[in-house]
Parts: structure tokens; sequence; C-alpha cells
């Protein structure tokens, strides 16, 4: 699991803090103190440091860049006091990964800390150190909503379908655009859900590491292996394994993978008991598995055990009619954990975001979001708080009837809200989640005579 340093010089919260995120598997250690945190981050390598900005014996951007000195790969996240937000943004540009305004809650810090973890995030995933990869992801507190666009409900309709059953599933889709989420949502709708869902990153896994982390150790059956250790498979037993980028994983450890699905028994790595296992196998790729057996780099047998379902997750830019209900869910999600009331979009940002190719999908949203949150001092998310890319200008798509069917159905919408809550507009703006102002903009936009 990462490992985590928390500096910050209230003492009881900073115990507080690390209980729980030990409770959440991390490993953590705490500093009151300056001196000791730079004692500790010097003597040992972390994956994430969450520091306080405001330490009585030195200042939290100078900290930050004494620990990004020594330690560039550490994810930095700051904790604020809602009048120190010019700081963060100081921050950020200076290299930090995040911030969190106080007062927060346990959700929002754990969820601040995945965030900040993700390999895009920082660079702790190379390859110069493979030992300190990690392969288990923790489990994410995700408001996970449906879409509304034709592709987004029929994905809807097979996670439905699929999930009571026992199937093996297998998830494709281009990276951000959900497929995680989408094995959750199969996992909290299945009768295995009071079991653990279990999510590992197999493009982490050190190939000579794969077979204790997914079957586990006992103690001293190998160097390094200091004490017992549970693997992936006993740890969702009875729950479901979701092997993320199950493409990376190597030719051998493919054969253990197929031998533990058939068996439905695993060894730990030094023993000779086996232990019955009751795992469903959930897989994600962002990559041709169809292709990679043709080339004979996976497997056919595991492949076919892997897909006796498959579910395509679309692009962003398959389901432009979601991207409105997604930018405001995120942006409710940035209110709350950066402490901020940012009511809406300028329409020129909403039309932004309906011609924006979004290559990194919702994922890419959900930063962009969170990043122009953090920036926006106003009311509503303005064009100058958007990343450059978002304003280039875009190819033109090769669909315009895309956007065609987008308004009528935009219009469609309008008009059943405004019906359904007898014409107020505030209501019918609360049930469409867009602010009052867009929706009166849309109204004249659309000529609707209300
Ligand atoms: N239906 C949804 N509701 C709410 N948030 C979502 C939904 N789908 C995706 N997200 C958010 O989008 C981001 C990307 O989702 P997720 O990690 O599941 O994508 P992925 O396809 O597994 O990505 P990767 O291929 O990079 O592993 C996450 O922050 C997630 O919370």
């Amino acid at each position: 699991m990462p490992n985590i340093l928390i500096i910050e010089d209230d003492a009881a919260f900073c115990q507080m803090l690390q209980r729980f995120l030990t409770k959440k598997g991390y490993e953590v250690q705490s500093s009151f103190t300056a001196p000791d945190a730079k004692e500790k981050y010097r003597t040992n390598t972390f994956d994430l440091v969450l520091t306080d900005l405001r330490l009585p014996d030195c200042n939290g951007i100078q900290l930050l860049a004494d620990i990004k000195a020594t330690s560039p790969q550490t994810a930095v996240v700051l904790m604020t006091g809602y009048a120190e937000v010019g700081s963060a943004v100081e921050a950020m540009k200076q290299g930090a990964a995040d911030y969190i305004s106080k007062p927060f809650t346990p959700e929002e810090v754990v969820e601040v800390i995945e965030n900040a973890l993700k390999p895009e995030k920082s660079s702790k995933n190379s390859s110069k150190n493979p030992k300190k990869q990690e392969s288990q992801k923790t489990t994410e507190n995700f408001t996970m909503i449906n879409g509304i666009s034709e592709a987004s409900k029929k994905t809807n309709e097979y996670i439905k379908l699929v999930a009571p059953t026992d199937m093996s599933v297998l998830i494709t889709g281009e990276s951000g655009t959900g497929k995680e989420v989408s094995a959750r949502a199969i996992h909290n709708n299945s009768p295995r859900k009071d079991f653990m869902f279990v999510a590992v990153d197999c493009g982490a896994i050190p190939k000579e590491l794969a077979t204790s982390e997914f079957f586990g150790h006992v103690k001293g059956s190998f160097t390094g292996a200091i004490e017992d250790k549970v693997g992936h498979f006993e740890a969702a037993n009875g729950g479901t394994l979701f092997l993320d980028e199950v493409g990376n994983l190597s030719y051998e450890n493919q054969i253990q993978l197929l031998r533990a699905l058939q068996e439905r028994k695993i060894k730990r790595v030094g023993s000779t008991r086996e232990v019955a296992v009751d795992v469903r196998i959930i897989t994600a790729t962002n990559e041709d598995l169809q292709k990679a057996v043709e080339k004979g780099v996976f497997r056919e047998d595991l492949y076919h055990r892997l897909n006796e379902f498959s579910i395509a997750i679309p692009s962003l830019k398959e389901r432009k009619d979601d991207i409105l209900l997604f930018a405001n869910l995120f942006l409710d999600k940035a209110n709350q954990t950066l402490g901020k009331k940012i009511l809406g979009f300028s329409d020129e940002v909403t039309e932004l975001f309906y011609s924006y190719r979004w290559p990194g999908n919702l994922r890419e949203l959900k930063n962009v979001i969170k990043r122009a949150v953090l920036l926006s001092s106003g009311e509503t998310v303005n064009t100058e708080v958007l990343p450059g890319e978002l304003l280039q200008p875009q190819a033109e798509e090769a669909i315009s009837a895309d956007e065609f069917s987008r308004a009528d159905y935009e219009k469609e919408q309008i008009i059943k809200a405004l019906k359904q809550t007898n014409f107020n507009k505030s209501k019918a703006a609360k049930l469409l989640r867009v602010t009052r102002k867009t929706l009166y903009n849309k109204i004249n936009y659309y000529k609707l005579d209300f």
C-alpha cells in the first residue's frame, strides 16, 4: 500500500487522521513539526506527504520545495484554511499535487489522496523504482451517476443485466471512461456486494512479485517475506477481484491466473496448504486484447475465460449528451472538496466543453473542473481558468449531425423539466442541474416562448 507522511501541528487532529488512513490500508507516519518531518522524509521515501500549509516553525510552500528537492516523485497535498486559497494556488504552481480545505470529511481526504496518487499525477510509478510500485488500488468513495446519452443507457443496461450473475466481465474502453467505476457498479449490484471489491492494477505489479501479490506468501518463503501476506484472491474471497490493465500480465502470470480460476483454489507462496477461493473476476483493458491474442502475447484460453461477457464503455466524445450532467456532478464535488461555491459554467465554457475532444475522457473533465473551481474567483467558471488545450481550435467533427441531435435533445429536456415543475424556472434549473442563468440563456437560445 502507498505510504503517507502527515505533517500537522495539531497533534490530536494529526493522530485522528493517521488512524483513519491506517484503517483505509495506507502505511502512515506523522510529524508534528517540520524538523521531525524533514528527518522522516530524508530517511524514507513516501508516496505522498499530506502537510498543513501553516506550520508554526515553517511555511508549507518552503516545505513543499524541500520535499520536491529531496524526493521529486513524492506527491504533496496541502491542507489549508478557507482564507488560504491564494497560497494553495501558488503551491499548485510550485508542484503540489492538490490541496484540500479544512474542515474536510474523511471521504474527501481519501478522494484527494487517491487522485494525487494516480500514475498520471505523479511519476512514482516510473520504471526507475519498480519495487515501490503498488498494485492494489484503494477503495474510492465515488458517487456514480448514470449518463443520459443513448450510449450510456446501453452500458447501464448491460451492467444491470450482468451484475446479478457470476459471469466474468471484460470491460473495454479508453483511459478515464469509467471502467473501474463500472466494475464497482457491477459488484455493488451483485449478491457479492457485502464482500470485498479488490481492485488491482496489473500494470503496476513487478513480474517477480506477481505470484505473491495474487496468492499471498508465508513468512520466510523468500527474502523480504518478513511476515505472512494475504494475496488478492484471498482478500476478495466471496467478493469481486477487479484486474485493471489485464493485458499487462506476463505470460507466466497469465498461466497462474488461469489455473486459479479453473481450480478455484490457490496456494500461498511457500505453503503447501490449498485454500478454496470463490471470486468473481472483472477485468478491464484499454488495449485490444483480441489483437494481443492474435499476436500470441495474451493466452487465448484466458481471454475466453475472462470474456464471458464484455462491456465497451464509450468515450466521452461519443456521449456528448452526458457532458453537462457530469460537469455539474464534478462541479459539486469540487465545491465540496475545495470549500468553494461556484454556481455553474459560462455559456462559452459550456460550448467549449461540447466542442473539445476529451482524450482523457471523464477523468480529464473532472480534473479540468477541479482546477477551474480552484482558480475561479467569481460565481461561474469562465474561459480564463480553462487549460490551454480546451481553448485551441478543435478539428472539425466529422459528424455534425451529432450536434443537431444534442441540441434537439437538450431543448426537449428543458421543455420537459419546465412542464414537470409547472414552469417554475428555479425548480426546472435544479432538475436540469444547471444554474437559473444558464436556463434563461438556453430558453432564449432555443427561442422557447415561456
Ligand atoms: N458514472 C460515473 N459517475 C461518476 N464519476 C465517474 C463515472 N464514471 C467515471 N467517473 C469518474 O471518472 C474518473 C475515471 O473513472 P475510472 O477510474 O473508472 O476510469 P477508467 O476507465 O478505469 O480509467 P483507466 O483506464 O485510466 O484506469 C474517476 O474519477 C471516476 O470517479
